[in-house]
């Protein structure tokens, strides 16, 4: 039986920056502290992407000098190029690169960043590995060990060099003393010893380190442990800390956050490079070179599962309650050829029975973490849906507003909080003008690129033209679509419209926004009378053309291959559309007969994943007179999660398919700039802050030239 959907849909709700808190019991609020409800000191359920996704709006905004925070070959030459040494490391890292930047999702997913105690365990190996390798690097033996090598004394007098400006252990301790609570350093050695008892990778990984003989090997596990600090998010993770530890817990991130961080990054770079420069015409520094690339490797491979190793804990502890129980005395083991998923399920089953429902719904959330973590280096399969019905009911609802209300709103109601997608017939939209607006959209679209790019996508504007810029952070890559959008704001457009070229862009595009509005406004109102609001509570605040309006009209076109094509040509992780959240309150999306790929998540609240009801992918049809509907992230959050904000996504086609545009149009119903979205759940937000970070955080590049 296959679940692979779980993790699939796992990997994509943790990326998927909504984020509905991962059990429906635990709200993910924005900078919010988590409470303590569980028996269990970990609360891995309360994570928000979301949150993330808002702090690197603001540090954006902060105006830190590089937002590039990724490790990018700057190069693309062969890997045994020795002159761009760090290309080569980095690049032959890059075949793996799909696992380890999805494993530190998991653990992100997990709590890393909004739990106190995993990030606790997590400084605390790392600083035990990290430790071994500072001492050695201060080490007179280990230079005497060396002997006369000039290669190996090079190098490990660069590594010196950049270690007097970064020396990482003794701030990790300051860090560590104040997690633990206790004030000397032999108290601490102790605490480091007893958390790395339940961490097989993680001793194996120190252990490696102790052991190295050679400066290269030294420098590999300083690729490692320090490059993610220096070239990586130092800052951002800097930032989260500080939220849960507060200054004195953030000492790690002294030297490698704040201003400078792209000198940082190029200084590493060069003094990467630099270590594969001849000493002298004798040297055989390419042999050594060699050596530090794969000691690199291992121990990127040993960070990864001194990864699982935490996920593993984290997952034990959430069954069993506690730490160090008996769970853990060595019948979970962990090793890179094995996740040690088997013994970690047995325990799961076994201790299932002893739980309260809570507890159950928050291990469930667990296990699905770490299958999803066990399985990651598969590769999400994009296309598989499965057959496994929830409910004997294949089908998104398909409404009839034309019946009478109370009736509609109640099946309207349903839909929303069972699927968060649902169809409607008669809803009083002529389909001439939707034929129309298809027609304005394909003929914008057949435009050539550079007359089309007069009209750029502008990310404060939210309107114009893009192609292949939208990121969704759940694949990390841009979508293969192109899409024009159209603001309804006041003098928004007035640089955008492609009036010179389709005279009737305009006329037409207005038209259409406004009877969509009509009808959005329809759906919510039914829907505001089953959430027991006031009338107008939502709708009151969703104007046209007004110096505040937000609606958005977006016209996509998602381009054909010129063959026909296989799953084995496909990048697994590359969409029409990656799996993603849309953020309005509503969207009215309009598709065409025959132009398929809209999927939604199949995730109920109210049903146990399990093996026989796994998650899945639903497909959404294009039906025919129909509007697809589906709830946005601030409709659910005002209404507090009853209604589902669910994941969709659009798959890229395959075979025949492949040879086929898909067209589609979507409204975006959002409300005024300064609406005040209230919850129970969740502290009291303006839309236009929701709406800023997630576009920030779709289109990173989109205003950088
Ligand atoms: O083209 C589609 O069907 C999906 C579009 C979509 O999900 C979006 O633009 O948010
Ligand atoms: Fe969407």
């Amino acid at each position: 039986m296959c679940t692979f959907q779980i993790f699939d849909d796992l990997e994509q709700r943790c990326s998927s920056s909504i984020l509905v808190g991962l059990s429906q019991q635990q709200p993910v609020g924005i900078g919010k502290e988590k409470e303590q409800h569980h028996s269990s000191m970990y609360h891995p359920v309360t994570v928000a992407v979301h949150t993330l996704e808002q702090e690197a709006a603001k540090e954006d905004e902060a105006g830190d000098d590089d937002s590039s925070i990724t490790i990018t070959p700057t190069s693309t030459e062969p890997a045994d190029k020795i002159d761009r040494a760090y290309d080569a490391t980095t690049l032959k890292g890059k075949p793996n690169g799909l696992f380890p930047r999805q494993i530190r999702t998991a653990l992100i997913l997990l709590g890393l960043f909004t739990d106190k105690n995993i990030y606790k365990e997590w400084l605390t190996v790392f600083y035990a590995v990290n430790s071994e390798l500072e001492t050695k690097l201060k080490s007179t033996d280990f230079e005497k060990s060396l002997g006369k090598d000039k290669d190996e004394l090079m190098i490990l007098e660069k590594l010196q060099q950049l270690g007097e400006k970064y020396y990482f252990a003794e701030l990790y301790e300051r860090d560590l003393q104040l997690l633990y609570g206790v004030s000397s350093r032999d108290e601490l050695l102790k605490r480091v010893g007893s958390c790395l008892v339940d961490k097989p990778n993680g001793r194996k990984y120190q252990e490696v380190v102790k052991n190295m003989t050679t400066a290269s090997d030294l420098a590999g596990a300083l690729f490692c442990l320090w490059g993610v600090f220096i070239v990586g998010g130092g800052s951002m993770a800097r930032q989260r800390a500080l939220k849960m530890c507060g200054e004195g817990g953030v000492n790690v991130y002294q030297n490698v956050a704040g201003p400078g961080r792209e000198k940082r990054k190029q200084h590493f770079i060069e003094l990467w490079d630099g270590l594969a420069e001849a000493v002298d015409s004798t040297s055989t520094n390419m042999k050594q070179f060699t050596a530090v690339e794969q000691s690199s490797d291992l121990c990127m491979k040993l960070m990864n599962a001194t990864i699982k190793d935490l996920i593993v804990v984290v997952a034990l502890v959430a069954v069993a309650g506690q730490p160090n129980s008996s769970c853990m005395d060595g019948s979970v083991s962990v090793s890179s050829e094995d996740d040690g998923k088997n013994d970690v399920n047995d325990v799961y089953a076994s201790r299932m029975d002893d739980q309260n429902h809570e507890d159950k719904e928050y291990i469930k959330v667990v296990q699905e973490a770490l299958t999803f973590a066990s399985r990651l280096k598969d590769n999400p399969h994009q296309f598989v849906i499965t057959d496994t019905d929830d409910e004997g009911n294949n089908n998104i609802p398909v409404i009839d507003l034309s019946l009478n209300d109370e009736a509609v709103a109640q099946d309207i109601f349903d839909a929303a909080t069972k699927w968060g997608f649902f169809q409607i017939t008669n809803h009083g939209l002529d389909q001439h003008l939707i034929d129309e607006m298809f027609d304005v959209n394909r003929r914008f679209m057949a435009l050539d690129d550079t007359t089309k790019t007069m009209y750029k996508f502008d990310r404060k504007a939210i309107c114009g033209y893009e192609k292949a810029t939208q990121v969704h952070p759940s694949s990390g890559i841009p979508d293969m679509k192109e899409n024009f959008l159209m603001a309804a704001r006041k003098d928004a457009m007035n640089d955008f419209w492609p009036t010179e070229v389709m005279p009737d862009f305009e006329v037409k595009s207005k038209q259409f926004i406004e009877k969509c509005h009509e009808v959005g406004i329809r759906v919510l109102h039914l829907l505001e009378l089953k959430l027991g609001m006031v009338q107008g509570q939502i709708t009151e605040y969703n104007t046209l053309w007004d110096d505040e309006s937000k609606c958005v009209l977006r016209l996509l076109h998602y381009p054909a291959t010129d063959h026909v094509i296989g799953s084995e040509d496909l990048d697994q992780n590359q969409w029409r559309s990656a799996p993603h959240t849309d953020f309005a309150l509503l969207t009215l999306l309009f598709q065409k007969f025959g132009e398929e790929g809209l999927q939604c998540a199949r995730r109920h609240h109210s049903k146990d994943v399990t093996e026989s009801h796994p998650l899945g992918w639903q497909p959404v049809p294009a039906v025919d007179g129909a509007i697809t509907v589906n709830i946005g992230d601030m409709l659910q959050r005002w209404s507090s999660d009853k209604l589902i904000s669910n994941l969709h996504r659009v798959v890229m086609p395959m075979g025949e398919d492949a040879t086929k545009s898909r067209y589609s149009m979507a409204f975006f119903l959002q409300p005024d700039d300064s609406t005040v979205i209230e919850s129970e759940k969740y502290e009291t937000v303006t839309a236009l802050q929701m709406i800023q970070g997630r576009v920030r955080a779709y289109w990173p590049t989109a205003d950088k030239e």
